[in-house]
């Protein structure tokens, strides 16, 4: 297993000073960006695009910005997303007529590449990707908004995807999205998770490093 890193997704920040907040929840403990993008057509929300992931880069923001596209169709945004700064591109493999493909031109653009599951995609979408995936991501909630809670089964689909990383030899992150509080993400560790979206519970937090040093407490418990 790799270190646990705690990835804050911004749908949840101030977006009036998105900048500003960014930058205080890395310097409260956070590893990584998480920058949720929803098209009002593969979702039924609409966020922000490569613009924006500009603009932070802009603003001076170095940490890892880890994009995860909710958008049909995927390919035309992985150059715009690379060139804007994307660190991780993910996307929902039934958005991508050519997973494969797709996955290419991730890495071709020079980003670590990631696919998402929903709560009711079965494992079989992973059949002929481990040998081509940097990260899975597993969403705990239907995607679409923040603030949802956590779905239970998922604790069940992430012991599964441990086991097949595990097989595979690769360094694959496991990432869990939606839901994710101080109160479960010992448990949602424990299950194989290794990477932690938390929108919600840390941006309406009164205290962003209080959350994560929570949170970090809370990860230190698993073995
Ligand atoms: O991608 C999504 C929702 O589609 C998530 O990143 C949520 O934004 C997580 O929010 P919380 O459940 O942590 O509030």
């Amino acid at each position: 297993m790799q270190p646990f890193l705690i990835a804050p997704s911004i749908l949840s920040a101030d977006f009036a000073r998105l900048g500003d907040d960014v930058d205080q929840v890395l310097a409260a403990g956070a590893d990584v960006v998480h920058f949720d993008v929803m098209d009002n057509h593969y979702v039924p929300n609409l966020t922000f695009g490569p613009m924006l992931c500009q603009a932070l880069r802009d603003y001076g923001i170095q940490a890892p910005i880890d994009v995860h596209l909710m958008v049909e169709p995927v390919d035309a945004l992985v150059p715009q997303f690379a060139e804007a700064g994307a660190s991780i591109i993910s996307f929902h493999p039934e958005a991508s007529r050519h997973v494969d493909r797709t996955l290419q031109l991730i890495k071709q653009h020079g980003c670590e590449a990631g696919v998402v599951l929903n709560p009711a995609t079965p494992l079989s979408v992973l059949d002929y990707l481990m040998d081509k995936v940097d990260l899975i991501l597993l969403m705990s909630v239907n995607p679409g908004f923040g603030g949802q809670s956590f779905i239970p089964a998922t604790l069940q689909k992430l012991k599964q995807v441990r086991q097949l990383i595990d097989q595979s030899g690769r360094p694959i992150r496991l990432e869990v999205d939606g839901g994710v509080k101080t109160d479960n993400i010992a448990e949602i560790a424990a299950a194989g998770a290794d990477m932690f979206v938390a929108g919600s519970a840390i941006f309406n937090s009164p205290s962003y490093r209080d959350t994560i040093d929570a949170m970090r407490a809370e990860l230190a418990k698993v073995s």
